[in-house]
């Protein structure tokens, strides 16, 4: 799109309306009226509206966790012409069978510029996951890098929800519940087969994707923390009803489906994003990073990177996620005879991490690290943790209260080791020699 495409996609971004709160019972109407009153489904839904469940959960699970919404749109979804296969881009789901799950530790540098007029969908990028998306288990790790706004075409993805982790550039969000602007700090959260279209308010947008196959992310449980921390649900935002009218006014809009692993097309004569009344728990949302209230350590030692969870995705054992988003953000650190940063470990669990802005505390800061856009992987029980001159600087420093704020990084971890894509696996961007940044560290041991 154009300079002023995104310069008018922007401004229509500007000021935004949202609904706030994690997991409430939102409603919202574009045109009054357009909502039944106390039912779901009346013999004629109001203004010629076309009445439509969504869920995210099956209809008997929990009230605590059941996900659902009601739609109230210009024409039902199910009035759409035959979907058929498209290519699949640089998009590849689970089961990931292409490679050898590999041992090594891995780091990336940012995806390289994609060619002139690559929009959010075009541009999406995989580099590995778990699980299998006809079981609804596991995730996958995706990036992405575009500079093109999707126009006349919309996504849906019915094989998990989407975590979009903008790193550079601002998101414009045209969902089927409303609009959404996700900024670099931002997370939106985007349920399973919700339609929407990616609008780019800056010349280019590079980030990350967790596709989430298994169950429904959720705020973790806060235990002994009490009834507030962590990120808070009222900094959850929903959109409002935001329809489009584009019944033989704009030309065919092309509906991408991603289903299985592979992506269908059909090519609708109006725009699906036509809702214009909705009430449910099965909403998108904008979240800023910025927000979440980080606690830690105000003793000695380092917790672990649990206390960071903003959202996860539980499996069927308790305490055990399909993944985990966690955020590394601005934080004091004051423990005492403590080794503050990451300590070194093997994690049972798998970790991918992203840097969304400025350093990471385990890791030098700087070209050829890790670096913003970048990621690197830790898989299942892989030895790593501070590298050689972090170790070294952090064992001798003075340990007066620190204010750690040149970074915001996060981590996608998940229950099963991430394999790659064959493409991740052969990147030019993948680089050579991580291991080194753990050469050196002295024997100190004495008797
Ligand atoms: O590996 C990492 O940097 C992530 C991480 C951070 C931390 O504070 C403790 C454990 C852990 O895996
Ligand atoms: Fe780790």
């Amino acid at each position: 799109m154009s300079g002023t495409g995104n310069e008018q996609a922007r401004k229509t971004a500007e000021g935004l309306a949202y609904s706030a709160g994690f997991g409430n019972e939102h409603s919202s109407e574009a045109v009054p009226g357009a909502l039944p009153e106390g039912r779901n489904s009346p013999q004629r839904a109001p203004l010629g509206l076309y009445a439509e469940q969504l869920s995210g959960t099956a209809f008997t699970e929990p009230r605590h966790s059941n996900r659902r919404s009601w739609l109230y749109r210009i024409r039902p979804s199910a009035a759409h012409p035959q979907f058929t296969r498209t290519g699949n881009g640089h998009l590849a789901s689970a089961p990931f069978t292409d490679a050898v799950p590999d041992p090594n530790r891995l780091r990336w540098n940012p995806l390289p510029e994609p060619a002139a007029g690559t929009d959010f969908l075009a541009g999406l990028w995989t580099l590995g996951g778990n699980g299998d998306v006809t079981q609804r288990t596991g995730m996958a790790v995706h990036l992405y890098a575009a500079n093109a706004s999707m126009t006349d075409r919309v996504f849906s993805d019915a094989d998990g929800e989407l975590l979009i982790v903008p790193e550079r550039g601002g998101l414009l969000l045209r969902t089927e519940f409303g609009l959404l602007r996700a900024e670099p700090g931002h997370v939106a959260l985007i349920p399973r087969g919700v339609r929407f279209r990616v609008e780019l308010l800056d010349a280019t947008a590079r980030g990350y994707v967790c596709e989430n196959y298994g169950q429904p992310f959720v705020l973790p449980e806060l235990g002994p923390i009490g009834a507030n921390g962590l990120a808070n649900a009222r900094d959850f935002l929903a959109p409002v009803a935001a329809y489009e009218d584009s019944d033989n006014t704009a030309g065919p809009v092309e509906v991408v489906n991603k289903f299985c692993g592979n992506l269908w097309t059909a090519t609708y004569d109006h725009s699906p994003l036509d809702v214009v009344a909705w009430h449910g728990n099965l909403v998108p949302y904008v979240y800023d990073l910025r927000r979440f209230n980080v606690l830690g350590s105000i003793s000695y030692d380092h917790p672990d990177p649990s206390i960071f969870t903003v959202l996860t995705s539980p499996s069927d054992t308790p305490g055990l996620a399909g993944v985990d988003f966690v955020v590394f953000a601005p934080r004091w650190l004051v423990g005492e005879d403590t080794f503050r940063p990451p300590y070194f470990h093997r994690n049972v669990m798998s970790e991918y991490m992203g840097l969304i802005e400025g350093a990471y505390d385990a890791k030098t800061a700087g070209e050829g690290g890790f670096v913003p856009g970048g990621g690197s992987l830790h898989n299942m029980m892989s030895a790593h943790g501070p590298d050689r001159d972090t170790f070294e600087r952090a064992s001798a420093a003075e340990l007066k209260p620190q204010k750690v704020d040149d970074g915001l990084a996060f981590m996608f971890e998940t229950r099963w080791p991430v394999t790659l894509t064959a493409r991740a696996a052969a990147a030019d961007h993948l680089q050579t020699g991580y291991d080194g940044v753990w050469q050196g560290l002295q024997r100190h041991f004495r008797r």
